[in-house]
């Protein structure tokens, strides 16, 4: 069952939240929504599950539009960051506590518990109280009890942010596992870690300031960003000032060729544009297009080293695998990358 926004716009006391925001999800399909705190990406949500009123717009599940239908009319599942279970019911009992508000007979109740369970590893812990359980166990089981009542649409408010760095890498593939066991689910999962988002989702939508920037598959946003907020927010991102003159691009004192298919929609000669180079793309030494700089930082990170350079007074970052040692805050570097690894996005609109 897919999910539809059609315009949807929501205001809290004269602020605006979700400004005519349209997007749509296919049958099956992961989405996240992605962006920074208080872009609106939890008010989307609830608006799809029917706790928030759009102001204007209409919400589709399944093609039927449902904008004026309750949360429990809605036949979706969802989980929220604080897990949400009843804290004096046992695991069991959390988890048919949909079935039982949808009327499913009792003997069916108790196969459907064992089957929720078990999609989440936690077969075993059906008679514990949610106390006994630490915090991914009970996240596992708020995920059980979204999955019960067999959802055709499963709504995933920062299920994971409570957890521990690790916790949080181990439910990521649990999630991808559900999402490849389950592929009929439609599942929209908020989050403003991008890692999560790109790992998991078929598509991210960016949401920035009450508006939708982009939406498309991860690789398309890492590789292509269309804006210099998804640049900078989808992965880190150099953004170098640079300019148009004719068939080149003119970018810290160096000339990019450029054809038309590589220029943001609508760039005339002479605009201002910028260079989006990702650290990682960036080598020590010369290649087809060669900065020069100076080293001003250099810090270690377990795999890899970030050096800060500045080329012509700008601060350009990279990022550095397998160097052993890389020279040190006051060397001279030569800085090589690839045309095919500089993407122009237009002026303006940092995150
Ligand atoms: N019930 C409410 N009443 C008034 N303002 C609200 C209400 N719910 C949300 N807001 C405001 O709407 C904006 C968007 O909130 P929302 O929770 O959708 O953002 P978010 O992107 O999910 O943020 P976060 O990542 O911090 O959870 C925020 O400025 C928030 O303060």
């Amino acid at each position: 069952m897919g999910i539809r926004l059609d315009g949807v716009s929501v205001s809290y006391g004269g602020t605006t939240v979700l400004d005519s925001l349209d997007l749509t999800v296919e049958p099956g399909e992961f989405t996240a929504l992605l962006g920074p705190s208080g872009s609106g990406k939890t008010t989307a949500l609830r608006t799809v599950a029917g706790f928030v009123r759009p102001d204007s717009g209409r919400v589709y599940l399944g093609g039927r539009d449902v904008t004026d239908l309750p949360p429990y009319d809605r036949g979706v599942g969802m989980v929220v960051q604080s897990y949400a279970l009843f804290p004096h019911m046992r695991v069991e009992r959390n988890v048919a506590f949909g079935l039982r508000a949808q009327g499913v007979p009792r003997n069916e109740v108790a196969s459907r518990v064992t089957e929720a369970l078990e999609m989440t590893g936690m077969g075993s812990y059906a008679r514990r109280y949610p106390r006994e359980l630490s915090g991914g166990q009970q996240q596992r089981v708020a995920i059980s009890r979204a999955l019960a009542i067999r959802p055709k649409v499963l709504l995933l408010d920062e299920p994971l942010s409570a957890l521990d760095a690790r916790l949080r890498a181990e439910m990521t593939d649990e999630l991808a596992r559900l999402h490849r066991e389950l592929p009929d689910l439609t599942v929209l999962h908020v989050t403003h870690d991008q890692g999560e988002a790109l790992t998991l989702a078929d598509r991210v939508a960016v949401l920035d300031r009450a508006r939708l920037r982009e939406y498309d598959t991860p690789r398309a946003l890492y590789d292509r960003p269309r804006t210099a907020f998804t640049a900078g927010f989808v992965g880190s991102a150099n953004l170098l000032p640079a300019r148009l003159e004719g068939d080149r691009v003119r970018v810290c004192g160096l000339e990019l060729p450029v054809s038309p298919e590589d220029l943001p929609a609508g760039t005339a000669d002479g605009a201002g544009l910028q260079v989006c180079l990702r650290p990682h793309r960036i080598v020590l030494g010369p290649a087809e297009h060669t900065l020069r700089g100076t080293v001003t930082d250099l810090s270690w990170r377990g795999s890899v080293h970030h050096l800060t350079v500045d080329v012509d007074g700008r601060s350009v970052t990279v990022e550095l695998a397998g160097h052993r040692t890389p020279p040190g805050p006051g060397g001279a570097v030569e800085l090589g990358f690839d045309r095919d690894d500089a993407v122009l996005v237009p002026a303006g609109e940092e995150p």
